[in-house]
Formats: C-alpha cells, sequence, structure tokens
C-alpha cells in the first residue's frame, strides 16, 4: 500500500493550463474518485501519477518520495484505461498470465494467481477462450484483471466501465469495490459519472475546470457541498438552487425567493452563518428529495411543468421564473399546469453565496 501526495501540480500544453494548482493526499488503501465534466483534468492528473505526463509545476509523493524522472514501469503502479488494452491472439489465461510471467514469478506463482483472479472475476468458464471472441463487457473485466494480478501498490483506472452496458456497469461498480477491499490497493478512479464515484470511492475529489473544488467522503459532497459547482454536480437530479435575497422577518433571516415567495425562516445556525458572511444575494439550495411537495399549502408557489414519473418515485417539474425539480413519493396525480406549495426540509436548507458560489455554512 502507498499513500499517493499531489503537491501544487500544475499542468500546462502550451498556453492551456489544464491543472491549476492542485493539491491532494491519496491515503494508504483508500479508494480515491476523482470526478469532474468532461475536460476538467481528471486524465491529465491520472497520467502525471502514473508517469506517462511529466508535471509542468508540483511534485508527486509516493510514500514521500519524489517520483519525479522515476518512469512509469518503476512506480509500480497499474493502470486500466477506458479502451481495454488486451493481446486479442492470446487466450484469456495468457493474457492473465503476461504481467506475472514478465515479472519472472514461479510457474505455481502464476497458476495460482491465475486461478485467484479469474474465480473473483468469474473469467473461469473462458479462460481457455481466444480474446479476439470476448464481448466488450468480458474484454474490460479481463483488463481488470491483468492490471490486478501483478497486486500493484497503486490502481489506476480511468473510465474503465464507459464502454461497457448499464447492467455490467452496475455489476462491476461492486466487483471493483470488493477487488481493492482484497487487494487494499490504494487506487485512483477517475469517472464524469457522479454515481460511480458515490457508489465506490472512499472519499471524492471534484474537480471543474482544473481546479479542486471539494474533496470529501460520498456522504460529505452530498450534504455539504463547498459550492454551488458541487451542488449541482453531485446528486441526479443535482440540488435545487432558486435565486433570491436574505431578508429580515418577523420570524427571523429569510430568503426572498422573488415570485416563489419568502423562504421559511433559516434555521438558527444558518441565519447566523448568513448575517456573519456579509452576503446579500445568495442561491437558496436544497435537495430535490428533501422537500414535500403538495397542491395547496403555505410553502413556495410555483406550477407544475412535467412530471416523470419513474416507478416508486415521481420527479415533478416545477417553474416559477427558474425551474427546479422535485422528488416526491406522494404523487397525488400532479399534472402539468398545476399550481404547487413547496417546503423545503429546514435542516435540508443549503446557501450559496450568489458571487463567490462558495457554501455559507452553519454549525
Ligand atoms: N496533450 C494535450 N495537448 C493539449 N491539450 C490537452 C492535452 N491533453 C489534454 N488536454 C486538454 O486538457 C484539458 C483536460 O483534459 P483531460 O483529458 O485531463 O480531461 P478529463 O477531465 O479527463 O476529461 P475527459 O473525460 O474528456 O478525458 C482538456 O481541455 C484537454 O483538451
Amino acid at each position: 500500500m502507498t499513500t499517493i501526495r499531489l503537491e501544487n501540480l500544475v499542468k500546462r500544453f502550451g498556453d492551456f493550463t489544464a491543472l491549476k494548482t492542485m493539491d491532494l493526499e491519496i491515503r494508504d488503501g483508500e479508494f480515491m474518485a476523482l470526478l469532474g465534466p468532461s475536460g476538467c483534468g481528471k486524465s491529465t492528473t491520472m497520467n502525471m501519477i502514473a508517469g506517462m505526463e511529466d508535471p509542468s509545476g508540483g511534485r508527486i509523493l509516493f510514500d514521500g518520495r519524489d517520483m519525479n524522472g522515476v518512469p512509469m514501469g518503476k512506480r509500480g503502479v497499474g493502470f486500466v484505461f477506458q479502451n481495454y488494452a488486451i493481446f486479442t491472439h492470446m487466450t484469456v489465461r495468457q493474457n492473465l498470465a503476461y504481467g506475472p510471467k514478465m515479472r519472472g514469478m514461479s510457474r505455481a506463482e502464476i497458476d495460482r494467481r491465475v486461478k485467484n483472479i479469474a474465480d473473483f472475476l468469474q473469467l473461469t468458464p473462458m479462460l481457455d477462450q481466444k480474446s479476439a471472441k470476448l464481448s466488450v463487457n468480458i474484454l474490460q473485466r479481463l483488463a481488470i484483471g491483468r492490471s490486478a494480478i501483478v497486486e500493484p501498490a497503486i490502481f489506476l483506472l480511468d473510465e474503465p466501465l464507459s464502454n461497457v452496458d448499464a447492467a455490467f456497469r452496475a455489476v462491476m461498480r461492486t466487483e471493483l469495490k470488493h477487488l481493492q477491499k482484497q487487494f487494499r490497493q490504494t487506487m485512483v478512479y477517475v469517472t464524469h459519472d457522479q454515481l460511480e464515484a458515490m457508489t465506490m470511492a472512499d472519499r471524492i475529489a471534484v474537480m471543474d475546470h482544473g481546479v479542486l473544488q471539494q474533496v470529501g467522503t460520498p456522504l460529505e459532497v452530498y450534504n455539504n457541498p463547498a459550492n454551488i459547482f458541487v451542488a449541482k454536480f453531485i446528486g441526479a437530479p443535482g440540488m435545487n438552487l432558486i435565486a433570491g435575497e436574505l431578508a429580515e422577518t418577523d420570524r427571523g433571516l429569510a430568503v426572498d425567493l422573488g415570485p416563489w415567495g419568502v423562504s421559511p425562516p433559516l434555521p438558527d445556525d444558518l441565519a447566523a452563518a448568513a448575517r456573519a458572511s456579509g452576503s446579500r444575494a445568495v442561491q437558496y439550495g436544497f435537495r430535490p428529495e428533501e422537500a414535500t411537495l403538495g397542491l395547496e399549502g403555505q410553502g413556495l408557489r410555483a406550477r407544475v411543468t412535467f412530471v416523470e414519473r419513474i416507478g416508486a418515485r415521481t420527479i415533478v417539474h416545477v417553474e416559477s421564473g427558474q425551474s427546479v425539480k422535485i422528488v416526491t413519493e406522494n404523487d397525488v396525480g400532479f399534472s402539468i399546469g398545476d399550481v404547487v406549495s413547496i417546503v423545503p426540509a429546514p435542516a435540508a436548507v443549503r446557501l450559496f453565496d450568489a458571487a463567490s458560489t462558495a457554501a455559507i455554512r452553519g454549525g
């Protein structure tokens, strides 16, 4: 196991800065997801950890040792890409045995490892098949097996599930997590899919435009997003945000949300933080699943614009100048055009400064 430390890491391609000063510690045996939209610098970061790209500035340390100038083959990293690198003329067994053989392991050790990893990844029935004939799903499983079999101290995976089908992706999420727990590797996993990051990672590093936005456990980034970008990116659908202004009312500090009405009073700790922040223009946030929705009541007023019935839950789109979504299990037959009343759960309300986009945090 190995700790990875990124210190003031920068990457420029000519005039373009793909990564602006990244500081991150990935702990021994930790599963860290690098999460963000396309082009945010995830793969660039990963390629520098692997040794495929040189940093333009800053350092990468493995267990305190500077990796500057250490070639990829000497870093002890396993790497799985989106496009599996499999020798198609070889059988599954030969592909799995390739890495251990190159490292000069004994025949008995190679056989033991091939058996273990094949059992683990359910590749045993096709061990003697030619890889050229395998489905995309099985090829990606094999690519993971081929890297995992040498038990690298650091396992880097760059969007390994983006080419496989949805059902298989769900299975692999669980298997990858088990694999990491079994081998206790330090794992860095690049993805643009927040669900993959939320379900597998011990911690998530959320990135946007070459800047690290927040690092935290899945629940930390979900419950307490550091800024508007993270609030919208995490969760499906993401957090609802309504523009408003802080307003003192008879019942305490609240947010005037224009056509929606005035919010319920903010909880005391959040109100105190909002007063102390000096902010006036804010974004009022709440998760789609943390509000109640009814056809009558004293909540925020809006009109239904769309209703998505997806089984146990219904996603109701409502609008009052701005559009938000509400996930409800209390579907009373909402229809487009209905006027509804929304009551966000007080403890679920989040505030963001409109100008800086940073969270205003209570208690
Ligand atoms: N070799 C290169 N030369 C010039 N620009 C590059 C190079 N590699 C990456 N970039 C640019 O750097 C930015 C970050 O790319 P990167 O591949 O790290 O993003 P990403 O978050 O992994 O997204 P994706 O999932 O689309 O690969 C992008 O704007 C990309 O076009």
